[in-house]
């Protein structure tokens, strides 16, 4: 399985193509907005939102609500669009008018100036805006959302959640209370911050507040975790066959993200070892188990099939209301930087689109390692990998 996106963030549309899903998968577009919707209502976000109605539609590759195994093409419009029909409109020249809203004072933080480096956008800093603006990440949460529905049709769950934004920080012993990630979908869902308890929730609230009414931006912490995960997904034969290190890859590749840890993380490195291996046990229903997961479900690179721990940290948003020291790239003086809407977080979006990527590879690792050709075939396969494994 592959995809790629196409988008400008006030362009006209939002693409994506995915090949590789096998035939035979229901799929509707509700299945899709759902997750669309999810990444869209999250607490501290802008204006942007409301007026964004985030829905796909199928173009290709799905007939009767049930996949061909063809490419699948998706596509979402930005409503915003209408406000920047000149601005953006890909099929008429530069003039006067549709060149009105430049961007000359690079953000720190944002692509703005390195972009602007790279691709010799001197005369407008627009054109790295607009597509490295997190908009793209629409897609990225569709293509997540077939993900997750062949995901599901396997037995693997799959779900994000906020652990902190700030200093605001949920106490994560409480996850041990859950059984099924369902129950825990269920809990952090019902919180506008998607975070794990009330108390929790009420604080993160407070402090987007705050900041939202400081000019300011803030930063946080998530949390996805898989459960189903069929044991050797991956392999330690060559680095870059490691589902860790792919997860890892994808994670730090959504806009924002600076950081990723599986299972306990930094925290291990302050441990001793009898204190972090996770030991093996076996029983006749089980097979092979471990008695703790301080290593999030992997071992060389491969799912031990336990669940799936992946922390990310998200950074503050780069757009201020408080612009930041910035120089004009016409006048090289020095002006504060350029302020485009904005949102205070984003971390309660992130989740989603975090649950999303680790989604994808999971798809993918799967895909990889069976024949994809269709999905009753994949479900044989699948059915008697897991009876080997058991046997093992
Ligand atoms: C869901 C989401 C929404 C975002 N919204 C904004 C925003 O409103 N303003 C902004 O400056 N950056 C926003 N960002 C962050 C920028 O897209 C990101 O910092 C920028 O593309 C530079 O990439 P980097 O931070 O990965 O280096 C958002 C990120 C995410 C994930
Ligand atoms: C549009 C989305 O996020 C955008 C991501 C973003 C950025 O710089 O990353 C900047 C903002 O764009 P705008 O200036 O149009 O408000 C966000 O709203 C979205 O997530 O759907």
């Amino acid at each position: 399985m592959r995809y790629m996106t196409a988008g400008e963030s006030h362009g006209p549309e939002e693409v994506a193509i995915i090949e590789g899903i096998p035939a035979g998968l229901t799929l509707t577009q509700a299945d899709i907005d759902e997750q669309l919707a999810r990444r869209q209502h999250a607490y501290g976000r802008g204006q942007r939102q409301v007026i964004e109605t985030d829905k796909v539609t199928i173009m290709a590759g799905v007939r009767h609500q049930v996949t061909l195994g063809s490419p699948i093409a998706l596509n979402v419009h930005n409503d915003d669009h209408n406000h920047w029909t000149k601005i953006m409109d890909p099929n008429v020249p530069a003039d006067a008018e549709n060149t009105m809203r430049k961007v000359m004072r690079p953000r720190p933080g944002h692509a703005d100036l390195v972009g602007g480096m790279k691709y010799r956008h001197q005369a407008d800093l627009r054109n790295v805006l607009e597509r490295s603006s997190a908009r793209e990440t629409v897609m990225r949460v569709a293509v997540g959302a077939v993900a997750k529905k062949l995901l599901a049709e396997i037995g693997v769950d799959v779900h994000g959640f906020v652990l902190n934004v700030g200093p605001a920080r949920a106490d994560t012993s409480v996850l041990t209370n859950y059984r099924t990630l369902q129950e825990l979908r269920e809990v952090t869902e019902s919180f506008p911050t998607r975070t794990l308890d009330a108390e929790t929730d009420a604080k993160i609230r407070e402090v987007i507040d705050q900041t939202k009414r400081d000019a300011n931006t803030v930063g946080g912490t998530v949390q996805v975790m898989a459960t189903g995960v069929p044991v050797g997904l991956g392999s330690y034969v060559s680095a870059d066959e490691k589902l860790d290190a792919k997860i890892a890859r994808a994670i730090v590749g959504i806009n924002a993200f600076k950081g990723v840890e599986f299972g306990g993380g930094f925290e291990n490195a302050e441990k001793y070892g009898s204190e972090v291996m996770d030991e093996i046990y076996w029983d006749a229903d089980r097979g092979f188990y471990r008695g703790s997961n301080n290593l999030g479900g992997f071992e060389g690179g491969m799912t031990t099939g336990e669940m799936i721990v992946v922390k990310g940290v998200v950074k503050p948003i780069p757009t201020l209301y408080r612009a930041m020291q910035s120089v004009d790239i016409d006048t090289h003086e020095d002006h504060r930087a350029s302020i485009e809407r904005s949102d205070t977080t984003a971390v309660t979006a992130a989740a989603v689109i975090a649950e999303a990527m680790v989604a994808i590879e999971l798809a993918k690792a799967v895909l990889d390692k069976f024949d994809a050709d269709n999905m009753d075939r994949l479900q044989e396969q699948l059915a008697a990998y897991r009876e080997e494994i058991k046997r093992f």
